[in-house]
């Protein structure tokens, strides 16, 4: 294994002065209610609004600041986003009565989460495509309350006009202009004007993500999907101008995102690095992009691809792209990625916005325990049990010899008191 280019380690978000911050900001949310919302909103997004709710003129006025063809966009990917998201749900189903022995009926039910917050991203760029993600597959759960927030353009009172119209389309039920660690705490907390949630989804930026790590316990959350990443394994059969556009693709979101090439070819390598320079020369985002790139990306020559495999496997990365022929023969040596893009057609900004699979996805090596936010996210699988008397008959004891022995006495005693009355 060879480095092209080299990267730092991204940091981690433990770090201890943004863990500081964040539980500052908590607790002053905790504290001051609506006005510590109002202090954080006017200092980190110079926004002086004192009502936060959306209203419905507010939506309404807002497609009259979105061009018609991108309306028709937003419709496009939620239909697919939609209709992946059910056809995903039909796989998540009610186990109504299962054996286990005679007399021991299990079984489980699936149920929605009753409430959720959908974060939108706005910092950077308005991450409108995040409100489709998020409010749909909550909407096709069934979930009763799908609750929205996103910061406002800076400085301003508003949030841009798309990511309300791409959450009107996607069927929230309220939209409030209130971002960053803040937010996490009012809907983990309430606040004057904010009835707390049960779930909170979203993607991040440090601050929003710790703020999740913190409040996780008090509400429920996805994970943590932080800066961006995108890694690609590829062949001497690649395209190095498609290469260099997907890993700057990632890279433009974040000062902290990360693109990585791995590939079986140094002068694929090499020239996928000259294409990534040139076009950095015409990017308009190249300001974030070229940092991001310089510190966190990486391109790699291997001599294999079996160490390709190895490598993605360990690196866990959010998006994984496989430039190469034949890319199906391996994919079921892979398990640790958030999303797969299959041939270099598959480019992964298709996924980011229309394809229909959730862009939600773990980062950071998350992807080691989750496949991201899916449909599934929302719901939850509640077990239930009816017990004969036959049954007990033949289990109680058990039951009650384990209690003894835990120390448990009143456990033993709930199961002796029925079996005395057999
Ligand atoms: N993993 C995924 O699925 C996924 C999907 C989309 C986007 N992303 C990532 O989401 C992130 C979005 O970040 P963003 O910054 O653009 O938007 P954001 O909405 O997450 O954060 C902006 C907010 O952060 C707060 N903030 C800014 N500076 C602060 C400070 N010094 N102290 C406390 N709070 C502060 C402000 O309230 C601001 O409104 C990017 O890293 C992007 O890569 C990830
Ligand atoms: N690539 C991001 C997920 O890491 C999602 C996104 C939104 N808009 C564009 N891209
Ligand atoms: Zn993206």
């Amino acid at each position: 294994m060879k480095y092209i280019k080299q990267s730092i380690e991204r940091p981690s978000s433990d770090l201890t002065h943004l863990k500081e911050s964040v539980v500052s900001i908590i607790d002053q949310v905790r504290l001051e209610g609506d006005d510590a919302l109002f202090k954080f909103n006017a200092q980190f997004d110079l926004n002086e609004r004192k009502s936060l709710r959306v209203t419905e003129a507010e939506i309404k006025n807002a497609y009259d600041h979105v061009p018609v063809s991108l309306i028709e966009d937003l419709k496009i990917a939620s239909d697919h986003i939609k209709r992946f998201a059910t056809a995903q749900k039909s796989t998540i189903t009610d186990l109504p009565s299962f054996m286990v022995a005679p007399g021991i009926e299990l079984g489980h039910r699936v149920v929605p989460i009753e409430s959720c917050l959908c974060y939108v991203p706005g910092g950077n760029y308005p991450l409108f495509s995040s409100a489709l993600m998020l409010v749909i597959p909550a909407k096709v759960a069934g979930v009763k309350r799908v609750v929205a927030c996103s910061p406002s353009v800076k400085g301003t009172e508003h949030i841009a006009p798309e990511t309300l119209v791409a959450l009107d389309i996607a069927g929230v039920d309220e939209i409030y202009v209130v971002g960053g660690a803040h937010a996490i705490a009012a809907f983990s907390y309430g606040t004057e004007s904010i009835k707390p949630v049960d779930l909170i989804v979203g993607p991040g930026n440090q601050y929003v993500t710790e703020a999740k790590r913190q409040c996780y316990g008090q509400i429920g959350i996805d994970f943590v999907a932080g800066p961006s990443e995108v890694m690609i394994l590829a062949d001497d059969h690649a395209d190095p101008e498609m290469l260099a556009a997907d890993l700057l693709a990632q890279s433009e979101h974040d000062l902290l995102a990360k693109g990585i090439l791995v590939t079986t070819s140094e002068t694929i390598a090499l020239q996928t690095l000259q294409a990534v320079e040139n076009q950095l020369k015409s990017l308009e985002t190249a300001d974030i992009a070229r940092k991001s790139w310089e510190v966190f990306g990486e391109i790699i020559v291997i001599d294999h691809l079996n160490e390709g495999i190895d490598l993605c496997n360990r690196l866990a990365p959010e998006h994984l792209e496989l430039a190469i022929q034949e890319p199906e023969s391996i994919i079921d040596q892979l398990y640790n990625y958030g999303s797969l893009f299959i041939g270099e057609w598959s480019a992964e900004v298709l996924g980011d916005y229309i394809s229909g699979t959730n862009h939600t996805l773990p980062t950071l090596k998350a992807a080691r325990y989750t496949g991201g936010v899916y449909v599934g996210t929302f719901l939850k699988t509640l077990t239930h049990q009816t017990i004969k008397p036959e049954a007990l008959k033949k289990i109680g004891p058990s039951a009650y010899r384990m209690a003894k022995s835990e120390g448990l006495h009143a456990h033993a005693n709930a199961v002796d008191v029925r079996l005395k009355r057999l």
